[in-house]
This record gives structure tokens, sequence and C-alpha cells, in this order.
């Protein structure tokens, strides 16, 4: 018989309902929820409880009493944690991924892939504990004899801002949900985590729990320095956001959701950052080259990118803009081709579906909009994908054709020239990612659009599509508002572990009080006299 995964003598592919507080394991008492199977309908067990106001307020307060000693740990300490936790998501096996198959109606593919790049981020986010550049360290010796004023001796690392909420993403259960990528930055800055788990996915959120519970305990961590919470309605969601020990919130989800959440975290007496990744049409702009060029590969990369995992990633391009031409024409007509034998594809949620529905409605009943074609159809809660176009007069006169349809839906907009197309780009509000197909041809027409990409998104890509991102230290999965909460940051990638530290300047400190790498032994590269020296 095989032998059930273990970590630290304990089974970690468990599924019983329930969640994690500290070293504790418990159900819940407030509410029922349970997990449904979006492909058949089915409910699945076992049920789930939200957590009490009672648990919140113990989460938060270990959270805040592991906060100095985590913070404090050798840095290798730290590493090997992401990297236990890394293993322990790999060692719960096949479980994990049929839970989550049956949670979300994402097939396999998708999620091993996912997990992959769910371990490879932990891994990848302990070599950036390791190697100490994040804490940007900086010092300006001392210049007693500088006339007319002496400088002092001035030392800045980052400091971890405390603990921080995440809460996971419906349509990337493993990436962006408990161990994903709002987690790993905020453990490797330094930051306990408590997490409050999505409802669609609650035996995926307690197998991950499990994994993270297990690396604490094994790791001999303190055991605030992950708990993740259930909740049944939006108390202990909310609850969480005001508690005047968290220090920052990560979430991934709706435009109303995350602004819910940012008037709490403003509405303190002690405001704090939120970084929420909301909505985003991701514009694509087909130059007249590209489009003469290689039309018809372009409109077929277009929907493979429309129709992956059912439109329901927030880099989907939803938004095609070009200038009114013969291989326009061309190019709508073959991705309408493409699209109208794409099947119909599962949907995450009930309440998802329903949403992308009413967004398709919209767009098929509105007068100035032309319905190109349709995928077939459907049944239950999967979405049929759609395509539609507009003109640039039409999409600038109602604002409402600019709202993100989460699903595999897309609308082209025809623009009479270059100045109208500018026009509907200037009225774009913040983007993810925008993308240019272009050829050299289009080079100069081009070069005049990046200064406005440049202040409407985070990623600007050429001859590709923004979903699939990479997880890498020059990647910005971010942008302005309402993108993003805060444009100045990336939840994907190294950069991500930034939202989450805040500096400090140590001015004349005595070398046996100051922190271990503001010392002149400190072996991480720093910026001395405003020069990088690198470290041993
Ligand atoms: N652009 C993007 O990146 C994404 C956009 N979406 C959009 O969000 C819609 C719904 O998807 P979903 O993922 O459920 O996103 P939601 O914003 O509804 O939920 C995300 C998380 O926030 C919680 N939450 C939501 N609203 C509040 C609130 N007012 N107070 C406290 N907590 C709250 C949810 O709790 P609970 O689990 O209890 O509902 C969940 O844990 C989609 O149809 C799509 O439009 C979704 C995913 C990604
Ligand atoms: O495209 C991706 O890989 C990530 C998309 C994403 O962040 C999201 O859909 O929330």
């Amino acid at each position: 018989m095989p032998q059930a995964p273990t970590s630290g003598g304990k089974e970690i592919d468990v599924i019983n309902g329930e969640m994690f507080i500290g070293s504790r394991s418990l159900s819940g008492t407030s509410g029922e929820a349970r997990a449904v199977n979006p492909a058949t309908g089915e409910t699945l067990d076992p049920v789930y409880r939200g957590a009490t106001r009672a648990e919140l307020d113990e989460a938060c307060r270990l959270a805040w009493e592991a906060f100095d000693p985590y913070r404090s740990l050798e840095p290798e300490t730290r590493a090997r944690f992401l990297e236990t936790i890394a293993q322990n998501i790999l060692d719960i096996g096949d479980a994990l991924i049929e839970r989550a198959m049956a949670e979300t109606g994402l097939p396999r593919a998708r999620l091993e892939g996912e997990r992959g790049r769910t371990v490879g981020q932990l891994r990848l986010f302990a070599q950036v504990v390791r190697d100490g550049r994040y804490l940007d360290l900086r010092i300006d010796p001392a210049m007693p004899e500088r006339q007319p004023l002496p400088r002092p001796d001035l030392r800045l690392r980052k400091i971890p801002l405390g603990p921080v909420a995440v809460f996971g993403a419906s349509n990337f259960p493993l990436a962006f949900s408990v161990a994903g990528g709002d987690t790993a930055s905020a453990l490797a800055a330094g930051c306990p985590v408590v997490v409050k788990a999505h409802s669609a996915h609650l035996g995926t959120s307690e197998l991950v729990g499990r994994a993270v519970q297990a690396a604490v305990r094994t790791s001999g961590l303190p055991e605030g320095v992950f708990s993740l919470l259930f909740d049944t309605g939006r108390d202990i969601g909310q609850g969480l956001v005001a508690d005047p020990r968290i220090k920052a919130v990560g979430f991934t989800g709706s435009r109303g959701g995350g602004t819910a959440l940012m008037k709490i975290a403003q509405a303190r007496p002690e405001p704090i950052p939120v970084y929420a990744e909301m909505s985003s049409i991701n514009p694509v702009i087909l130059f007249p080259g590209a489009l003469a060029e290689r039309g018809e590969k372009i409109a077929h990369g277009f929907i493979t990118s429309l129709l992956m995992g059912a439109g329901q990633f927030c880099t989907s391009p939803g938004l095609i803009l070009a200038i009114e031409s013969d291989k326009l024409d061309e190019f709508i007509a073959g991705a309408g081709n493409a699209l109208q034998s794409a099947s119909a594809a599962t949907m995450l949620t009930p309440g998802i579906h329903q949403a992308y529905e009413a967004g398709v409605e919209a767009l098929r009943s509105h007068t100035a909009v032309q319905t190109i074609a349709r995928g077939q159809a459907g049944q239950g809660y999967q979405g049929v994908p759609g395509l539609f176009s507009t003109t640039a007069e039409a999409f600038l006169a109602d604002r409402k054709l600019a709202e993100e349809v989460f699903g595999s839906a897309s609308l082209v907009v025809r623009c009479r020239d270059e100045a109208e197309l500018a026009s509907v780009l200037d009225s774009l509000e913040g983007q993810l990612t925008a993308a240019l197909h272009i050829t050299e041809a289009d080079h100069e027409d081009a070069r005049k659009l990046i200064p406005v990409l440049e202040r409407k998104v985070g990623r600007i890509l050429v001859n590709g599509f923004g979903t699939g991102v990479e997880v890498a230290h020059a990647m910005v999965h971010g942008g302005p508002y309402p993108s993003t909460a805060d444009g100045r940051s990336t939840s994907v990638g190294t950069m991500a572990i930034d939202r989450f530290l805040r500096p400090v300047c140590y001015q004349d400190m005595p070398e046996a009080l100051l922190p271990p790498e503001l010392r002149d032994s400190s072996p991480y590269d720093r910026l001395l006299d405003g020069k990088t020296v690198l470290g041993a």
C-alpha cells in the first residue's frame, strides 16, 4: 500500500475541513460552506466552517508575536523554510491536483503547470533572501571634516512591514492563492502571513495550508508565522484588514472586492497599503505592417490566448485596436472563424459564470456593437466565447464598453486613423499589459504610442499576448489603477517583495548596535558612498 505523504511525521494530504491558526488545526464554528465542482454542479465534501472573531483575533495576535522573532532569523533559515513549503506542496502529490481540478474545473495540465510555477516562485524567493540585494543596503560614511557642516554616518536597510493579510485568488488556486506570489513574497520579506481562503477552492486551500503549517513546524519557526482562515461571509476578511496588527494586504480579484478592502484599510486609525490586483482589459494594438505580413498568424495567437483558462486571466486580451483596412477585415474574419469552432469552457464559479454571461449580453445587445462570432454552445457553468466589434467613436462615447468582461470575450475597436487610435488608448484606465503587433515598417508609428502606453500599463509586450506571466526578476505584473491599487508595485517576480518592506536609516549608530548586514563586514552588496560594492 502506498505511504501517505508526511512532513515531520504528520500526514499532509488530509482534507477534513480544518483551518490553521498557528500550530492549531481546527474546524471553525461560524456558518457553513462547501466547495462546488463547477463542471458537474456537485457539492463537495467536507463541510467548511468559518472562523469566529475570537479565532481571527488569535491568528492576528500570533502573527504579531511571531513578527520580531521571524524577521530576526538568519536569512538561510528563512530561505530553507520557503524551500520546505515548496517541497511539502510537491509531496502532497496528486491529491492536490485532483482536488484543485474538482474545485475549479481547470484541467490537469494547467494545474500541474501552475503547481510548478508556485513551487518555482517559492524557490526563487529563497534565492532572493540569500542574495540580500532586496535589503537595498546603502552606506554614506561620516565626513567629520566636511565644511561648512560635518556629515553623519548614514546607513539604510529595508525591514519588513509586519503581518500581511493575503486574499487567495479564484482563478489561480495555487500560484495566486494560499502559498502563491503574495504569500511567498511576504514570507521572504520577513512578514508573517494570515490568509483568508477563497471560498471557491476550500479543499485546495486546506491542503496547501497544511503544507505551509508543516513547514513552519519542521523549520522550528514561531507558530504565528502562518495562519489560514475560512470565512462564510465578509466579516472575517474585512476584520482581518481592519485588525491593527495587520500591516499590509495582498489581494487578487474583482474591482468591487479590492476597493472594499482599500476603503477599510484607509479608514483604520493607522491606514495600511492594500496591494490589490483587479480589472484589466489588456489592449492589443495591431499595426498595418504586421496585419499585412501575418494577420492570420496573429489571429490564431489571439484566439489561443483568449481561450486560455476560459479567459479567466487578468491578462486576457479583452480589447483589440487597429486602423480600418481590408487586412483588418481579414483578421477579424479569421479570428471569428477560429472562435466559432471553440468549445464552451467550464468557469470557476457560478458567480463568475453569471457575471460573464451578463457582460457578454451587454455587448451583444449594445446597438453600436456587432457580434462577430460566438463559440459552441455550452451547458451548466460553461462560458461560450465571444468576439465583438465596434467603432472607436462608439467606444469613446460609452465608458461601459471599456469594462472588463472576465472570461473569453473580446472587443475589436475599429479606428479611422492613428489619431483616433491614440485617443482610444488615452481614454483607457490603467492596465496590466498592452501588446503591440508590429514589423520593422511599423516602428515609427509604434514609437509614437510608447509614451501613452507607459502611462497606462505595467508591461508593454511586442508580438505576443500577455497571458502566462513569467516569474522573473524583471517582470512587472501591475499597473496604474484600477489594474492594481498601487501602480508602483508588481505582484509577480522578485520585485514583489518590495511591497512588504520599508526603509530605515541608522544615523551615527555604533557598529555593535547596527544590524549585521549594515556593518562594515556585511557579506551583501551595497551602495557605498553612491558606488556599488559587491558583498563577499
Ligand atoms: N482581474 C483579475 O485579476 C481578476 C478579476 N476577477 C473578477 O472578480 C469577479 C469575481 O471573482 P472572485 O475571484 O470571486 O473575486 P472577488 O473579488 O469576489 O473575491 C476575491 C476574494 O475577496 C473576498 N471578497 C470579495 N469582496 C469582498 C468584500 N467586500 N469584503 C471582504 N472580502 C471580500 C472574497 O471572499 P469570498 O471567497 O468569500 O467570496 C475572495 O476571498 C470575476 O467575475 C472577475 O470579474 C477575478 C479574478 C481575477
Ligand atoms: O497570466 C498569468 O499568468 C497571470 C494572470 C493573473 O495574474 C490573473 O489572472 O490573476
